[in-house]
């Protein structure tokens, strides 16, 4: 039984109609086996922050709900490394619609998609798989662009030819959503933490082409207990904006050690920390450990909005966040365009990116 299943072609997912994908080509390694269903979420689910921004409190509300609010985001993100976000104040709509066009774009059929296939005038665009991509593949069809509206728009027409509007302005107008909210969690955060309120975000995003998203779609899987949607890993950016639909399939692992599902929760967002943004206070605020995992019955989709450092600015903790006993400086000053550089270039194990490593203090 299960060998037929193996045997099985994987039409949705591949790009090249002569090398047709079999499900046993996405078998991944033993250790990457989820140990738990994509529906399963458990008692632990209930101890997952969940934020309200109250349709955006702003700092000139009572600074007293303003500041706990801070406070609470900060204690989040240190002992989870991300949280839920409610009444953030994006417009359902918007998202919405924007759902609506990313599923219209993935039924499309493959020819059509991959006229938007990444090509050397447009390094990033639409991708599934192919055998040569090798082993632990995504069990997803992916559509991963720069933040620049340029962009979208050279993409949409490649795909759309004239009608390429409805697309790309569904995508622009998520993208400054987006941009908008991560500000208000970069003040936040800052606030909380006792620095200047434009201390992340005035280093952020003055260089839209930084920052990149990334969306998947995963189609029903017939092996889902030895096929993973995106394996281990932490987000190496600053933040993350991660919108997930109603199907469930986001895992984290909590403390190192028990993997907790995330579930879905409707019009919020989940905040993840990333990497740059435990580096950058000394590791008080921690980049979650996630994954996400597939089912036999519906297909899944997922927006992952990357917020990332402006190329050039120094990732660099400030005084305030270290002790030089309890809380030594734990890495010197890096660019983010080094440590992209060096994610590009270093091998991702599972878990964090080994690549920030290169920048801890040895001592
Ligand atoms: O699909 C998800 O829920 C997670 C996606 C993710 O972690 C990523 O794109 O980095
Ligand atoms: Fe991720």
């Amino acid at each position: 039984m299960e060998h037929a299943i193996e045997e099985e072609h994987v039409k949705t997912l591949s790009m090249n109609e002569n090398k047709k994908m079999q499900v046993k080509n996405f078998i991944w390694s033993k250790e990457e086996w989820p140990t738990l269903k994509h529906d399963d979420f458990g008692d632990v689910e209930d101890d997952i922050p969940v934020i309200s921004l109250n349709n955006r409190v702003r700092d000139n509300d009572d600074q007293q709900v303003y500041d706990n609010l801070c406070n609470v985001m900060v204690k989040a993100s240190e002992d989870w490394g991300f949280f839920k976000l409610v009444d953030h104040g994006v417009s359902s709509d918007i998202v919405e619609n924007y759902i609506t066009r990313l599923h219209e774009l993935f039924d499309l059929p493959m020819e059509q998609k991959l006229k938007g296939g990444k090509t050397s005038s447009l390094p990033l665009g639409y991708y599934a798989s192919n055998p040569e991509y090798g082993e632990n593949l995504p069990w997803a069809e992916v559509l991963q662009l720069l933040q620049s509206p340029e962009m979208v728009v050279e993409f949409a027409k490649k795909v759309y030819g004239d009608q390429y509007h409805t697309f790309s302005n569904a995508m622009i107008e998520y993208m400054k959503e987006m941009d908008k909210l991560g500000m208000v969690i970069f003040k936040m955060l800052a606030h909380g933490l006792g620095l200047e309120d434009d201390f992340f975000f005035s280093k952020n995003f003055e260089e839209k082409e930084a920052t990149y998203f990334r969306v998947s779609r995963y189609p029903p899987c017939p092996l889902p207990e030895k096929i993973v949607g995106i394996g281990i890993h932490s987000d190496p950016q600053t933040l993350t904006i991660l919108h997930q639909d109603q199907v469930g399939g986001l895992q984290v692992l909590k403390d190192d050690k028990q993997w907790i599902g995330v579930s879905p929760l409707p019009n919020s967002f989940v905040i993840n920390i990333g990497d740059t943004l435990e580096a950058w206070t000394n590791g008080r605020l921690k980049s979650v450990i996630h994954r996400a995992v597939v089912n036999k019955e519906k297909q899944r989709l997922s927006i992952a909005y990357f917020m990332s450092p402006t190329s050039n600015a120094i990732i660099e903790c400030p005084p305030q966040l270290i002790h030089p006993i309890y809380n030594p400086r734990k890495y010197v000053p890096f660019t983010w365009a080094q440590l992209r550089h060096l994610l590009l270039t270093t091998r991702r194990v599972r878990g964090k990116a080994i690549a920030l490593n290169k920048f801890l203090i040895s001592n």
